[in-house]
């Protein structure tokens, strides 16, 4: 049986990151419900996008509004999740992680809301 080449365990080594961080969206989709509205919005965001033919540069911006509202979402709930593992019982620093956390989330939702009302609100070619 021919030894594995180092450049395709490199390869399995990569596909099983995608699997490990495929997994990460599944599994925080099945508990975040507010992943879950990011998910609708998107879906949202997107059937405007095509109903509204937007340009080229109005898809670009609603891509990097959807894609950051999901990243922070993400990163709050990993968050969550290791402040829950380190600190189970109250702690002002795990809340104070918690609330931060929220916070980032909460700009990219406004930010994200500022670029849907200006990429698809009356007024700008639609
Ligand atoms: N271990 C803790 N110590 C101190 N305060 C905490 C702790 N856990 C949670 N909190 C406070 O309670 C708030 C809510 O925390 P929780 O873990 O319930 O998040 P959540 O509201 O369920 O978030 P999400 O709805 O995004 O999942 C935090 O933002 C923080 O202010």
């Amino acid at each position: 049986m021919a030894e594995p080449q180092p450049k395709d365990s490199l390869l399995r080594r990569r596909i099983a990151s995608f699997g490990h961080a495929f997994r990460g969206v599944a599994s925080a989709l099945r508990s975040e419900v507010h992943l879950r509205f990011h998910a609708l919005a998107t879906v949202v965001a997107v059937g405007f996008g095509f109903y509204f033919d937007i340009s080229g540069l109005e898809w670009a911006l609603v891509a990097l509004a959807v894609g950051t509202v999901w990243a922070a979402e993400l990163m709050n709930t990993a968050i969550e999740a290791v402040v829950d593992l380190v600190s189970p019982e109250y702690h002002p620093l795990a809340g104070k992680a918690k609330d931060v956390a929220a916070g980032a989330v909460l700009i990219t939702a406004v930010a994200a809301l500022v670029v849907g009302l200006l990429v698809f609100g009356p007024g700008y070619g639609h």
